[in-house]
């Protein structure tokens, strides 16, 4: 699996350093709040498990699965819910946690439904953000970390379901997916 790697662009240690940042913000933003947190599955899975490790005050989690790649490499435009939440949002301060922001397709429609399902406050936490994929206007409220314009693999996100269990970030050689 490794030596389908090009470049590690973001290691193990510079993610879980990352990871602890993002967890002491977010623990003073919803310190009595008790958010709704939710994983948008598959790719944030990692990301999740690290983090709510590292927020140290009361939260509830959920999880959604929504999809718009299916096995491609660019986004189909078209957002399907494969899992909905078990819970309410009704009135509740909403955490969506996301592995990365492409083209904001995926979250715009997210963050539109869950406003729509009447959450107090919707935020977006997001390990990378890519703003040159951008389609649509949407800024995280925090990011971990800007990535170029380059297909990334790792730590959750896939190509063609692979790669989510490497533990750092990196760019494919093209080979591997140009067969
Ligand atoms: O900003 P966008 O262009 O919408 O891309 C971001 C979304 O794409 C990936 O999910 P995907 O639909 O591939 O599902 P997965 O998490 O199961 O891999 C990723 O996990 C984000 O949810
Ligand atoms: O660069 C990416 N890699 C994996 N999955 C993705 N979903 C959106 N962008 C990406």
């Amino acid at each position: 699996m490794r030596e389908d790697i090009k470049e590690v662009l973001i290691s193990e240690e510079q993610i879980q350093e990352k990871v602890k940042e993002l967890g002491k913000a977010l623990t003073e933003e919803y310190d009595d709040k008790f958010p709704l947190v939710i994983g948008v599955l598959k790719g944030s899975l990692p990301f999740m498990a690290d983090l709510i490790k590292n927020i140290d005050t009361h939260i509830e989690l959920d999880l959604m699965d929504v999809s718009s790649y299916g096995n491609d490499m660019v986004s189909s435009g078209e957002v399907k819910i494969v899992k909905d939440l078990n819970t309410s949002v009704e009135g509740r301060d909403v955490l969506i946690l996301e592995d990365i922001i492409d083209s904001g397709l995926t979250l715009s429609y997210l963050v539109n439904l869950l406003q729509y399902r009447k959450a107090k406050s919707v935020k977006v936490v997001t390990l990378l953000d890519k703003p040159e994929g951008r389609k649509v206007d949407l800024v995280p409220d925090l990011a971990g970390f800007v990535v170029p314009d380059e297909f990334v693999v790792g730590y959750g996100l896939d190509y063609a379901e692979k790669y989510r269990n490497l533990p750092y970030v990196g760019i494919l050689k093209p080979e591997v997916y140009q067969g």
